[in-house]
């Protein structure tokens, strides 16, 4: 891409303004330049006063891509149960055909993005909590800050109407990056959070009880494998601090995926190990993980307990049907699959799971959304088969999952983009967060063990909010 100049961009800007106002009609134009990189976190905290209700934050394990979103431009969302997938790709293709205009080579994971969730299952009885988190939800960031390798790109999205005028936007560009990029301040991880003042587990005994009940499905033959989930409601003394939140899941879980989608004072958050799909031009890539157990105090006791996953039957029988299932959807849609013969571990701060990555390369006509539609859910967040497993979750479980467990993630304009699910989450509201855990159920499974995997999986989120003390290794 060609490093272009402020001057450079508002002749541009004076060019596309000048067209939609004889055009008569409001495009979309998408300004991208290079940037001096700083710290993804910097720019959403620059974003509190102005956009709290409208922002995004993502960053890869490796946190060498990042994409942070400030306001939002567009909106495409739908309550479908049928055939949502489609429906905002459908959207998102005309959006992009009839109204939006680009300038120049833009790369990937800049321009106009779209980045958003689905609810788990959008047949589910509705949680007003949910409201703004419908079955498909996608926005396109007015303003959008992008970290890939060393590089740093900063997207504006505007709306051009036809009645604007040149003059409202002289030196805007200029003026947007400098109050979004300004260093101001230390990093505030280490700043006081809210206390957390009453903690409630939401019905633990029903969650046994589900467990049970589905152990006996499962030996009955009416279904292989559930998975189940339950809720931590938090209640703290002061309005919580999101971004100092986001700041302490980002440096406490290192090996994962963390997000959050914030709308109208609420923000789905979270730090989930788990890749669903990544398109990169045709290469897929694609994640199964499941089967869990918790870290060890000490570097051997970790050891023993990996080792100990690695032989536990009911761990690899839950972790069979999930590869099993994955493998299936990459025989349709991919050639050149390459799966590991076994599973390997995967260690996050609190848990390690038994982990198989799989690539391989998209047959044509094949999208991110296609596959992510014939992906959703896998029976590590579902069950096998996946009918009959929403079935039994929509029964058992007495509360709606929302946007906990389902795919959250990003997709450009090129088709390029990633999805992860939604876990290791919860839903913050002004002093309030609800958080998610859950996990598969075979026939083996013991209520009380489950109970106990559970407790571990709100770790991530219950440390982010300083609900526990840390376990180092
Ligand atoms: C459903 C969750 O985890 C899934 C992902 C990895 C391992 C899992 C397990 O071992 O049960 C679950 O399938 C959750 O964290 O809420």
């Amino acid at each position: 891409m060609i490093a272009v100049t402020d001057q450079f961009i508002q002749k541009q800007l004076k060019e596309v303004i000048e067209c939609v106002n004889i055009d008569g009609k409001t495009k979309l134009v998408s300004l991208v330049k290079k940037v001096k990189p700083i710290d993804p976190l910097i720019f959403y905290r620059n974003g509190t006063k102005e956009f709290s209700h409208q922002r995004f934050f993502w960053q890869d394990p490796d946190r060498t891509f990042s994409l942070v979103g400030l306001g939002y431009t567009h909106i495409i969302s739908t309550e479908r149960h049928q055939d949502r997938f489609h429906y905002i790709e459908k959207e998102w293709k005309r959006f992009i055909d009839r109204d939006v205009i680009c300038m120049g080579d833009i790369p990937s994971g800049t321009g106009p993005l779209l980045f958003g969730g689905f609810s788990f299952d959008p047949k589910q009885d509705k949680d007003t909590r949910w409201n703004e988190f419908s079955s498909g939800k996608f926005v396109v960031p007015a303003y959008l800050y992008t970290v890939k390798g060393g590089e740093a790109f900063f997207t504006a999205n505007l709306l051009i109407h036809p009645t604007d005028e040149t003059q409202k936007y002289n030196h805007f560009f200029e003026e947007k990056e400098k109050q979004l990029f300004q260093l101001n301040g230390t990093p505030r991880v280490q700043e006081e959070l809210s206390h957390i003042i009453s903690k409630h587990e939401v019905e633990p005994d029903l969650f046994k009880q589900s467990v049970q009940e589905a152990t006996n499905r499962i030996k009955r033959e009416q279904i292989e494998k559930v998975v189940l989930a339950r809720q931590l409601d938090l209640f703290f003394n002061e309005p919580l601090k999101k971004d100092v939140i986001l700041e302490r899941l980002t440096k406490e879980q290192p090996t994962s995926y963390v997000y959050t989608f914030d709308s109208k004072g609420y923000s789905f958050i979270g730090a989930s190990p788990e890749r669903l799909i990544k398109r990169s031009e045709n290469n897929v890539f694609s994640t199964c993980l499941a089967g869990s157990i918790r870290r060890g105090y000490t570097l051997r006791e970790d050891e023993e307990l990996g080792q100990q996953l690695l032989a536990d039957e009911k761990n690899l029988i839950e972790h069979d049907v999930v590869v099993h299932m994955i493998k299936e959807a990459m025989i349709e849609n991919c050639t050149d699959i390459q799966l590991p013969k076994g599973p390997s571990l995967y260690k996050t701060k609190h848990i390690q799971h038994l982990y198989t990555p799989v690539k391989g390369v998209i047959r044509d006509g094949v999208t991110l959304f296609s596959f992510l539609e014939k992906l959703h859910p896998t029976p590590a967040l579902g069950g096998f088969p996946q009918k009959k497993a929403l079935e039994v979750i929509r029964e058992l479980e007495n509360f709606e999952r929302g946007w906990y467990a389902a795919p959250i993630g990003w997709m450009d304009m090129k088709g390029n983009g990633e999805f992860i699910v939604g876990i290791r989450s919860g839903l913050l509201s002004e002093q309030e967060a609800t958080l998610f855990a859950g996990c598969g159920i075979v026939a083996d499974s013991d209520p009380e063990s489950e109970y106990e995997e559970t407790k571990i999986k709100f770790n991530p989120m219950l440390s982010a909010l300083g609900g526990v003390d840390h376990v180092t290794h």
